[in-house]
């Protein structure tokens, strides 16, 4: 079957559970699941139960798709993405995006745990993504079949105006949001510091392991694109300490009360 067929097929099933089409979808990183709770007249459908859907197998990512209300405005909701390192296929991770934009989502907000390697951040802050780094080695639109256009302009890949509206109001929750560019690796292995020295020099703000082939999908599609980073840990070698997802998702569950607010008002007002 080739990928439109699947993406028809997964949006049919989604359908039957939840008829109104989605404004916008929103794409939870490791310990964001928790955001799924704040959707009202929800129906929550286990990627597991979609038709061509990949499953979640990271500690975090809930593994289902909640299409519900929020703020108003419906909502498709990514509790638990999907990353290269657990093996799949890059086409394998972004069909999900193509199946939220066949569902008629407009706008994509990608949200990730990533790694701080500007020193000026700190553990807990969150920056709005201006630009990224590929350092995964491919692209989700590699391949013989061609789902849409091939060679796409990337110069404005985050929706400035919306990046705009993040900081406009971040400045009514108590929370930092900085700007930044986001460096994705392959992982699963964190990174040494020698590779973060690398990252730094290069550009790089942040560092993570998925968002990329999400947004280049998005970008292909001509979504509205808004990257969301919450700064988990401080990248390796920043500080004298070793790395964990135990840490990432600590950092997450401490701020995850200040996320809910500030996204909230953007997803009531701005998005
Ligand atoms: O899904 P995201 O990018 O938020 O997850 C990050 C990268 C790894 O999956 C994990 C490392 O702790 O967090
Ligand atoms: N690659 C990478 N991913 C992360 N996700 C959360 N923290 C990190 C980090 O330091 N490095």
């Amino acid at each position: 079957m080739d990928t439109e067929n699947k993406i028809q097929e997964a949006v049919s099933y989604i359908r039957e559970k939840y008829a109104n089409p989605p404004q916008i979808g929103i794409i939870l990183g490791s310990g964001f699941s928790f955001f799924q709770e704040h959707l009202q007249d929800s129906t929550v459908i286990a990627y597991s139960d979609i038709p061509n859907f990949p499953v979640s197998t990271v500690e975090g990512h809930a593994g289902n798709l909640v299409m519900g209300k929020c703020q108003g405005k419906e909502l498709c909701v990514m509790a638990g993405r999907f990353h290269y390192y657990e093996g799949y296929t890059m086409q394998d991770i972004t069909f999900p995006v193509r199946v939220m934009a066949a569902l008629g989502i407009k706008t994509l907000v990608v949200t990730n745990a990533a790694g701080g390697i500007n020193k000026s951040y700190s553990v807990g802050d969150f920056v709005a993504l201006t630009d990224h780094i590929n350092l995964l080695g491919s692209s989700p639109l590699r391949g013989k079949e061609t789902s849409g256009q091939r060679f796409i302009d990337m110069t404005h890949c985050y929706t400035s105006e919306l990046r705009d509206q993040a900081i406009e109001t971040s400045k009514n929750h108590d929370i930092t949001l900085h700007q930044g560019v986001y460096a994705a690796t392959h992982g699963p292995n964190f990174e040494t510091p020698a590779e973060i020295r690398m990252m730094r020099v290069m550009g790089a703000d942040l560092v993570g392991m998925s968002t990329v082939p999400e947004v280049i999908v998005a970008r292909q599609l001509q979504l509205q694109i808004l990257g969301i980073s919450c700064v988990t840990n401080m990248a390796a070698g920043v500080l004298d300490q070793e790395l964990s997802h135990h840490e990432v998702m600590d950092t997450m569950d401490k701020n995850r009360q200040k996320f809910v607010g500030f996204i909230e008002e953007l997803i009531a007002n701005k998005l």
